[in-house]
């Protein structure tokens, strides 16, 4: 299967040294994987990479083949992307916000605009202004803009937060859709264990900013367990090698 994504010991490090530390990771067509991980473990960061948002310290991203140091156009031609909360000028309409949002890419007509909003379900609204909308419908809307350019990969941030049950069906099912139908590779960060583990073939741990583990997650549930279990059984794991690290002086932060 042709090579997506592909990060090689990625290493970015903020001022107060917190970010992400040697990660490497690769993504073939078709994969649905999903980012764990505990509130600042580094998943933002890890999708600002990619996206160009921020650059390494260290470390190289290919995106399609193409180093996004080098030839950042090519690389994220195919991308589609949705990295924390949308802004969106809010005097715009729906339809008006993701018209203004094709004019970065080629070839958007006003069908495929219409076809991105009756996707996220918001067809009924897509001529009103974005200042009316509540926090879910927003959340749509940005889910919109990262499909709008028929891209081959969607790196999302949070896609739930602020869902309703509905738009979590919703969002689960054209997830779904887009990957059995058109074959489209997502990378989704999220705190939804339940949706991811319903989601996705493959799902990697970030802790501490280091991808702490990877897996298909088939073969994580074959005995039985949860998603969440397996989550839960890595993290206690991780804390306890790391207190008895502790203990035993053998770290010295
Ligand atoms: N601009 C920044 N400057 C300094 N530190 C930052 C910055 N952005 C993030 N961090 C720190 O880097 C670490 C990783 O943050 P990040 O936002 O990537 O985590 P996350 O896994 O997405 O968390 P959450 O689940 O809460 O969204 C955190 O400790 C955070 O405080």
């Amino acid at each position: 299967m042709e090579l997506i994504v592909q990060i090689v010991d990625l290493t970015k490090q903020y001022r107060n040294r917190r970010g992400v530390q040697h990660v490497s990771l690769e993504l073939r067509k078709g994969d649905v994987y999903g980012l764990l991980g505990p509130n600042g473990a580094g998943k933002t960061t890890l999708l600002k990479l990619l996206t160009g948002l921020i650059r390494p310290d260290s470390g190289t991203i290919s995106l399609f083949g193409h180093a996004i140091g080098e030839s950042f156009e090519s690389a994220m031609k195919r991308v589609g992307c949705m990295i924390e909360s949308a802004d969106f000028y809010d005097y715009l309409s729906a339809y008006e916000y993701l018209r203004l949002l094709g004019n970065y890419y080629h070839r958007i007509d006003k069908e495929a605009i219409l076809y991105a909003i009756d996707q996220v379900g918001l067809t009924p609204y897509a001529h009103e202004k974005i200042k009316n909308f509540s926090t879910g419908m927003k959340m749509k809307l940005a889910l919109a803009g990262a499909i709008l350019p028929n891209p081959d990969l969607v790196i999302l941030d949070e896609p739930t937060n602020g869902l309703d049950i509905e738009g979590i069906v919703l969002f689960r099912e054209l997830v779904g859709r887009l990957s059995s139908e058109r074959g489209i590779t997502f990378l989704i960060s999220s705190h939804m264990i339940h949706e991811l583990e319903q989601l996705c073939n493959r799902v990697g741990i970030l802790l501490g900013g280091e991808l702490v583990h990877e897996g298909n997650v088939a073969n994580l549930l074959m005995d039985g367990n949860s998603l969440e279990q397996f989550y839960i059984e890595q993290l206690t794991k991780r804390k306890e090698v790391y207190l008895h690290g502790q203990l035993a002086g053998g770290y010295s932060e």
